[in-house]
């Protein structure tokens, strides 16, 4: 028997009230619609948006192909070279559900709600987790694949209310693992999408991968990590590797110290909008800083976070008034966040037109350093102090 939308049901271990929601997006035509099986907060339905959006067209790159692997099950892969910063998929969860365990009979009705092609795209996902844990095959699925989610973005809920979302998503979830990840997932809110992109360049018949752990965590945590959700042994380049010799002790010791590092780098080490208010500082000392961070992401295989680095190059370049390194690291910014933040991406494709029409703090430091020398060479001694927060780009 199905439980229907008005009924309210809790969690294990929790007072909190839930219920059952289909959200149907209608488009225009008989394909435009999407139908997502949820299970919200009863206090999360009311925020939800309203009028809810107009479906957007799914999209498959029609390079990508799902494909048998010999020891992960299904996973993804690319029929041809494709480049950084390319949308490989957009679709729609088909389930939506907070982390909290419920009843058998609530994930049942969760999939037995979507439409019958939907359901049987769902019940066809690998589920990684036996039927003493998880008695609905439902739960086993979400357990295997959901992606977190956020579908407070505004944030209108009390913070006590507050809770992970996640979503499960028949295509994008045959994405296998890697510690070295070449794309990324992104959840838009306000269209109920995620997409999926390239995070660096993949050739033709590589498997396409993302992570499902924190990739600077030390080797042996996303082991435990993955063992225990997902159960399998990652043997990515940087976990499969000899754990006995001093040697490959120091090697693994390295390799967490460089993830730990690459995890906190923007936070602790000088960045552009500090060194370039600060004329004591060298030119290069931000540059030299965050080439080292890209020369690490690559060996570490953590590309995701290139797209902060080259920013922050190409800002530097920017202040330094240098025309053809800007273009060079300006063009691969746009490249490394055209999907994950387009407003930041057009930013930098306004400035490409002309950078020193365009750009406030073009040559800034140049044009301080030569007025400072100016007065020092009349024995003028004065400290410059000069407010630059309308010249650095972007709001602090
Ligand atoms: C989200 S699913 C990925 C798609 C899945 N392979 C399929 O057939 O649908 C997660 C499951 O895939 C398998 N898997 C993912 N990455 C793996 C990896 N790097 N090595 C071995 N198995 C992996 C594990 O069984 C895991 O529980």
């Amino acid at each position: 028997m199905g439980i229907n939308e008005h009924e309210t049901f809790t969690a294990e271990g929790s007072s909190k009230q839930y219920r059952l929601h289909t959200i149907s997006l209608h488009g225009s035509e008989p394909d435009d619609e999407a139908v997502i099986s949820c299970i919200l907060a009863a206090n999360l339905i009311p925020l939800l948006p309203d009028p809810l959006p107009c479906p957007t067209k799914k999209y498959e790159h029609p390079a990508v192909r799902v494909l048998q692997t010999e020891h992960k099950g299904a996973g993804l892969f690319a029929l041809q070279d494709i480049p950084a910063g390319q949308v490989l998929l957009v679709e729609y969860p088909a389930l939506i559900l907070p982390a909290g365990k419920f009843s058998r009979e609530v994930y049942d009705e969760l999939g037995a709600r979507l439409p019958e092609k939907r359901r049987e795209e769902l019940m066809s996902m690998a589920n990684a987790r036996s039927k003493e844990e998880c008695p609905s095959y439902v739960e086993g699925i979400v357990r295997t694949n959901a992606l977190q989610l956020e579908l407070d973005p505004k944030g209108r809920l009390p913070e006590e209310e507050k809770e992970f979302y996640g979503g499960v998503y028949p295509y994008i979830n045959r994405a296998n693992h890697s510690c070295g990840p070449n794309a990324m997932v992104k959840w838009d809110p306000a269209r109920f999408v995620t997409t999926f992109y390239s995070i660096r360049d993949i050739s033709a018949g590589e498997e396409i991968v993302k992570t499902y752990v924190n990739p600077a965590l030390p080797r042996q945590t996303r082991l435990d990590i993955l063992e225990k959700n997902y159960r399998f042994t990652c043997d990515c380049p940087w976990c499969n590797v000899g754990h006995s010799t001093p040697q490959e002790l120091a090697q693994i010791a390295a390799s967490d110290r460089d993830r730990a590092l690459l995890g906190t780098w923007i936070f602790t080490h000088p960045g552009y909008k500090k060194w370039c208010r600060d004329l004591a500082r060298a030119d290069d000392v931000v540059i030299s800083s965050y080439l080292e961070a890209l020369s690490l992401s690559e060996k570490e295989g953590m590309h995701g976070l290139q797209n902060l680095f080259v920013e922050e190059i190409a800002m530097c370049y920017s202040a330094l008034g240098d025309l053809d390194a800007f273009q060079k690291w300006a063009k691969k910014t746009i490249q490394l966040t055209k999907v994950e933040d387009p407003v930041r991406a057009a930013r930098f494709e306004e400035w490409l037109v002309d950078p020193p029409k365009k750009m406030k703090q073009w040559g800034w430091r140049k044009t301080q350093r030569e007025l400072s020398e100016k007065r020092s060479k009349k024995g003028v001694s004065e400290i410059i102090v000069v407010d630059l927060s309308d010249m650095l780009g972007f709001p602090e």
